[in-house]
């Protein structure tokens, strides 16, 4: 698949940006767990967080080809930013696209896009993670509110997200359709920062439980009807997944470009390393491996900017793009030898940032699980 001139442009624009804004600073948010407020702020005056959201709702107007390619070059400068970005693109900004009054466009979707408010996703409890038809977070209607209760877990931007929107149950009796969608504002009384999670790697993004206790919100915050909140977010996650298989080929591009410049310069038995067979070969084998994750995502996408069906497709990107990224940032590694196991190089802070792409909007076995049913 080729990519537009206009689409060359916004990558060369996003790629710019990652070299000069991302990629120097990541190792040292990695090491000290920072959130970076500036790089956000640059990413939302280029349009990154509100890629496909159209520009009278304050976004860039732009296609899910563009999604992907953006958040491909945001991982390739750092890969926990690049996660705060897709998920506030999808399925935040999706939802209240796709699902919102004009006056939740308004109100929310609008600095969402414009990047004056980040969004997070609250689907994912303690005890429920795969099986989200099982959720246990309650929203009871009193009056003119809803007063939501319950635990939601591994929420990007949870802390430092201003608005989330949260799937919980309004009628147990209901099963899948039972549950509905709210829009809850993180400064409301009783939406509670439990506790950041102590993760593997995207130290520049965090990750949190939220206890909700307690939480009131108003009636206008309830997005669609209730019972449409189990579909709302399977069908966010549809779009979600093809920016998390964006997100995977970025993080292992940068790996595997440390990889190649390493191995020119790395000499052994009397020449390059590069010129050895055995790291020749596996390097070429990676770059082919994640040209064809990259393409199978731009495939997704372009079917869903096409209006056709991609759910087996977003599927199968991610599913491919997660698992073949972590191999692609191990070749890296193993090309390094010693210095790919260590900090001063990194290809080992990017596997670490990249492994959480099997599990996070669907693990792995969840997208086989939507591959088998298609077939
Ligand atoms: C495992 C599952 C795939 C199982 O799904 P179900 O079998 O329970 O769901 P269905 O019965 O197929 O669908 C229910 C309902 O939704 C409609 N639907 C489903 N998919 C779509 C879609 N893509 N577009 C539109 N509508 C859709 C379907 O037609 C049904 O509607 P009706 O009832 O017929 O009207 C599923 O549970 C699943 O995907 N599990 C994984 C959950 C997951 O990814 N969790 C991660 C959450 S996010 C996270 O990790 C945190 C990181 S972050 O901060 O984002």
């Amino acid at each position: 698949m080729l990519l537009s001139p206009d689409q060359e442009m916004i990558r060369d624009a996003v790629r710019a940006f990652a070299r000069e804004q991302l990629w120097p600073h990541a190792a040292r948010w990695d090491r000290e767990h920072t959130f970076p407020h500036e790089a956000h702020r640059g990413l939302a005056a280029l349009g990154c967080y509100g890629v496909c959201v159209p520009t009278e709702y304050g976004g860039a107007g732009l296609d899910y080809l563009s999604l992907a390619v953006v958040l491909e070059e945001i991982a390739a400068g750092d890969g926990g930013t690049s996660t705060a970005i897709s998920v506030n693109n999808c399925p935040v900004c999706a939802i209240l696209l796709r699902y919102g009054s004009e006056a939740q466009k308004q109100r929310w979707l609008v600095p969402l896009a414009q990047g004056q408010m980040l969004g997070a996703f609250c689907l994912t409890e303690p005890h429920v993670g795969s099986d989200a038809a099982a959720l246990r977070t309650t929203a009871r209607r009193e009056g003119d509110t809803y007063v939501l209760d319950g635990v939601k877990q591994f929420i990007t931007s949870g802390k430092n997200g201003q608005v989330a929107i949260v799937i919980a149950v309004t009628d147990k009796a209901a099963g899948k359709r039972g549950m509905s969608a709210f829009i809850v504002p993180t400064d409301t009384p009783g939406y509670i920062v439990a506790r950041l999670e102590d993760k593997v790697g995207q130290h520049s993004s965090d990750t949190a439980q939220i206890r909700l206790e307690n939480c009131r919100i108003p009636v206008e915050n309830r997005i669609g009807e209730e019972g449409e909140g189990y579909k709302i977010a399977l069908s966010a996650l549809e779009g979600g997944r093809i920016g998390i298989a964006a997100q995977s080929i970025g993080m292992a591009r940068s790996a595997l470009e440390v990889a190649i410049d390493y191995a020119k310069q790395r000499e052994s038995f009397g020449k390059p390393i590069w010129e050895h067979q055995a790291v020749g070969f596996r390097l070429a084998d990676a770059a082919a491996k994640l040209e064809a994750a990259r393409q199978l995502t731009w495939h997704a996408a372009a079917l869903r900017d096409a209006g056709r069906p991609c759910l087996k497709e977003a599927a199968m990107a991610k599913l491919i793009a997660s698992e073949t990224a972590e191999g692609v940032c191990s070749v890296a590694i193993q090309t390094l030898g010693g210095y790919g196991y260590v900090s001063d190089f990194p290809v080992e802070r990017i596997w670490r940032d990249v492994r959480v792409c099997q599990i996070y909007e669907g693990t792995s076995d969840v997208q086989k699980i939507l591959i088998q049913r298609a077939l």
